[in-house]
């Protein structure tokens, strides 16, 4: 899981757990082992540290379910060998340098970086907080400011950034650990005290009151709900007091969470979210066996609220689009919501105006289906009218070619009924996008009782390109998410009826950290 590997004087212990090089139990005892072997090596002068294709993506989520990630030697036992290590230690990295990675980085002396590598402390968003140390070293390298930023949010940064901010020494566009390896040498030797960052003043102390207060207000808009970014913020202010103290409130802040609620929750879903999209059918297909076909272009039918988003998705994707519509009222008013949505990104400096250029250079626009002859995808999203829907999937059966994946944004039609007015139902299926489908993660791929395993496959690859969270479900009245609403509606129906307002109910369900409140959500709709 380490290798352990001597380059003239340099030992370089190059972590090798696919697969993101999580910290597993084993893995910090083999660091701690090569360690341990280099420190007692006369030959070896340096230490470098590194991963196999990336750095380290953190502790293994997984242990803190099972209680492993508290066994010795812990993360936190491992950063303070490293840093108190009599010969010099570089971190390699290349890829990530994420949570528990990025509190092993921080406590290397040095850091070389790949340019395209990414940093950043993303234990806000699984409940906890950089609990071994890097609350309190981060300050240290940074300064208050940026960690009061960068912590409580859990946004990642790349090296450029990383540079400006002093957290890498280095960024390099060959090979980090061949350049790291010939730095390690050249440095070897060389006195080490300040470059231990547990020993550094925090940088922007006169101002922590400030600062702190901002964070708190930041976090309070932006992660509402959620208790980790408090206590995250609480540690972070520790470092104020010399480092053995602020270890000792970062560790019970860092208790407050790994004992929460929040904390199983957020876990749960992390794993949830990465097992959604993966899917087998009852025939034995699954992602495993069945490849699916590139989208190189698509066509939407229905430049209504949800055509317009999924045209939306697709274009952020690269994707050149075709807009179909009835008629060119209806169509204008699609393309100037479009308009207007990419025009709002370039004003919030989201995008630059060239990119949004590029991006509608790939819009095209229609009234009728005839120019459908080359596509490779329509989607279908008109007035929720089963015989609307059958006569356009009986018209684009006639005009697109034989393989070209006929799929709809249904709410809750019958996806057989539809598929039983073409000649291909096995390449019919429900794509259902959620409001607004430009923005909201989740895609239900409704699988009909005739659809391939090919397009299911071809709808889950579709669903990952475009940004989206793709989950297979059965063909039912509402499928899986709408029946999950309809419970929620009829709930926040009935506290309108028992005399609250709906405002109120939206606030409840915000604070409670959803983006918008049921009754918002309708208004999109
Ligand atoms: C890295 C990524 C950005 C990669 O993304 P991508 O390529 O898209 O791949 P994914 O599909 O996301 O993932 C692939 C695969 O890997 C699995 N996986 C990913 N990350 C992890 C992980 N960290 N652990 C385990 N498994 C992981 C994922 O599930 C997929 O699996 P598959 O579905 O089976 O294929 C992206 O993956 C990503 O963002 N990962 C998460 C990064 C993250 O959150 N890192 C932070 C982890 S938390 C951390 O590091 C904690 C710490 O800093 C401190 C720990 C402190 C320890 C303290 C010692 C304890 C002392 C005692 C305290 C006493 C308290 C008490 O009483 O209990
Ligand atoms: N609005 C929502 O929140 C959601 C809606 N859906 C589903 O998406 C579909 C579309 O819904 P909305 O976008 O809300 O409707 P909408 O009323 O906003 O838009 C429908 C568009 O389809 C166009 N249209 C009608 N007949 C057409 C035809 N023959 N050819 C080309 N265009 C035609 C209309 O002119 C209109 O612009 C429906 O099936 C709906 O159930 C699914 C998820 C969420």
């Amino acid at each position: 899981m380490v290798d352990y590997i001597t380059r003239d004087g340099v030992a370089l212990l190059q972590v090798n757990n696919p697969p993101v090089n999580a910290l597993s139990h084993n893995v910090r005892a083999e660091i701690k082992n090569g360690l341990d072997e280099a420190g007692q090596d006369k030959q070896i002068k340096a230490i470098v540290i590194s991963g196999k294709r990336s750095f380290i993506a953190g502790a293994d989520i997984t242990e803190f379910k099972s209680g492993s990630y508290s066994e010795w030697p812990t993360i936190i036992d491992l950063c303070d060998l490293i840093e108190s290590s009599g010969k010099p230690v570089v971190a390699a990295i290349k890829g990530f340098a994420l949570g528990g990675g990025h509190e092993i980085a921080i406590s290397c002396h040095y850091r070389i970086a790949h340019e395209k590598s990414k940093f950043g402390f993303p234990e806000v968003d699984i409940g906890i907080l950089p609990a071994a140390g890097g609350t309190q070293r981060f300050p240290r390298l940074v300064g208050l400011e940026a960690a009061l930023d960068l912590i409580p949010s859990g946004r990642h940064i790349g090296a450029a950034q990383a540079f400006k901010l002093g957290i890498v020494d280095k960024v390099v566009r060959g090979d980090a650990v061949e350049e790291a390896v010939k730095f390690a040498k050249s440095i070897a030797g060389e006195p080490l005290v300040d470059r231990r960052t547990s020993q550094r003043p925090v940088m922007g102390a006169e101002n922590a009151v400030s600062l702190r207060d901002a964070a708190v207000k930041l976090a309070m808009k932006k992660k509402k709900g959620m208790i980790a970014p408090i206590h995250c913020i609480k540690a972070v202010m520790g470092s104020l007091l010399p480092f053995e103290q602020g270890m000792e409130i970062e560790a019970s802040e860092g208790f407050m969470l790994f004992t929460s609620g929040q904390m199983g929750a957020l876990q749960y879903a992390f794993f949830a979210q990465r097992a959604a999209p993966k899917w087998s059918l009852p025939c034995g297909a699954s992602f495993k066996t069945v490849k699916g076909r590139p989208i190189r272009n698509a066509a939407v039918i229905g430049a209504g609220t949800m055509g317009t988003g999924i045209a939306m998705a697709m274009l952020n994707a690269g994707i050149p689009v075709t807009l179909v519509e009835q008629d060119r009222k209806f169509l204008d008013k699609g393309v100037s919501l479009l308009k207007l949505l990419y025009a709002g990104s370039v004003s919030l400096r989201k995008i630059t105006q060239d990119q949004c250029d590029a991006i509608l250079s790939k819009l095209n626009t229609a009234v009728g289906y005839k120019s459908l002859t080359n596509v490779d995808l329509v989607i279908e999203a008109v007035y929720e009218n089963m015989a609307l829907k059958k006569q356009i999937f009986a018209e684009l059966d006639r005009i697109c070619p034989p393989e070209t994946f006929l799929w709809t944004n249904t709410s809750a039609l019958d996806i057989d009924e539809i598929a039983s007015a073409t000649r291909r139902p096995d390449k019919v299926l429900g794509t259902h996008f959620f409001v607004p489908a430009y923005h909201m993660k989740l895609l239900e791929n409704v699988r009909g009782k005739l659809t391939s395993a090919e397009t299911v496959a071809s709808a889950q690859m579709f669903g990952t390109r475009i940004g989206k969270i793709p989950v297979v479900v059965g063909n039912c009245h509402g499928f899986v998410g709408n029946r999950m609403l309809h419970k929620y509606a009829h709930e926040s129906d009935f506290l309108i009826e028992e005399g609250c307002w709906p405002e109120d109910v939206d606030m409840v369900a915000e604070n409670f950290g959803l983006p918008l409140g049921p009754f918002k959500v309708r208004d999109l709709s």
